[in-house]
């Protein structure tokens, strides 16, 4: 039996069933940009759940990560089956609910930038958040590294889904520079600093208040945080807004250069 999604769950959990079936069309920018506002909340919590051990260094030794704990159980409930999940494991056990009939909205491709969030996690960013030392919490440790590099990594590759949307918005363009393999002008055309500002200030807000142990009786007085709030903002200003990015520039150059003129003519038709 497959299950039926008539749209892509955007605010629950994709590999569970949608309650968006009503939404007639969740790919548009405000709405992605909504899930990548809700993902904020989702990085931020994970990061704080992480800081609470100590960095525990031999755990990142090759192949301790690989272990089939929560992504094991996660997979066998169809997570990775999701269009905007990506599994840092492989091979993955089959899961055991019927597979969900996504709605498909991304062209095919096979864009996967997990290695690179792996490399900067474990060198640049669980070394910023937690206390180098050894407390002996390594199971703990590690199932908190996963939940922090599967949120990363869904955030960067909802790139995707955020370049499929600008792609319609002005297919001829990304079309012509997709031809040209210009990386440079598609990372322009893609580029919105006045929403990358906003995000990095209420990140800032965020990480503020949701840091606070609220044990004193002031909001925002806090000054016991239980994570940097520049090593949030920096989190994002150095590798989270550019990896997606680089997967917005990656899948607009293949989905250009692979784009027909009959297809470029039908989403301009739907998307004046
Ligand atoms: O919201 C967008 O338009 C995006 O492409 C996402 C994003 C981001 O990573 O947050 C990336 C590029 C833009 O400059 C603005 C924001």
């Amino acid at each position: 039996m497959v299950a039926e999604s008539n749209s892509l769950p955007l605010v629950s959990n994709l590999w569970n069933m949608s309650n968006f079936t009503d939404i007639d069309d969740p790919f548009t920018l405000d709405r992605l940009r909504s899930t990548l506002i809700r993902l904020e909340d989702t990085i931020i919590f994970a990061l704080i759940e992480r800081a609470q051990f100590a960095l525990n260094r031999s755990i990142y030794n090759t192949g301790s990560l690989e272990f089939d704990g929560p992504t094991g159980g996660k997979t066998r409930v169809r997570r990775y089956t999701s269009p905007d999940e990506y599994a840092f494991t492989s091979p993955l056990p089959e899961p055991i609910l019927p597979p969900v009939k996504f709605k498909q909205f991304l062209a095919d491709n096979d864009i996967n930038v997990n290695d690179k969030i792996m490399d900067i996690y474990v060198n640049s960013i669980v070394t910023e958040i937690c206390d180098d030392h050894d407390d002996d919490n390594y199971g703990s440790s590690a199932t908190k590294d996963i939940d922090c590099l599967q949120a990363l990594s869904r955030r960067i590759h909802y790139g995707k889904f955020i370049a499929e949307s600008k792609f319609r918005d002005a297919p001829h363009e990304y079309k012509r520079l997709a031809g040209m393999n210009d990386r440079d002008a598609i990372y322009e055309l893609l580029t919105n600093r006045t929403v990358e500002k906003k995000l990095l200030e209420r990140l800032r807000r965020k990480a503020l208040v949701y840091g606070q142990t609220l044990d004193q009786a002031e909001e925002g007085k806090s000054t016991h945080l239980r994570i940097p709030v520049q090593v949030v903002v920096e989190l994002y200003e150095r590798w989270v807004i550019p990896l997606t990015k680089e997967v917005e520039v990656d899948y607009l150059i293949e989905r250009g250069q692979k784009a027909t003129d009959e297809e470029i003519a039908a989403i301009a038709q739907q998307r004046p």
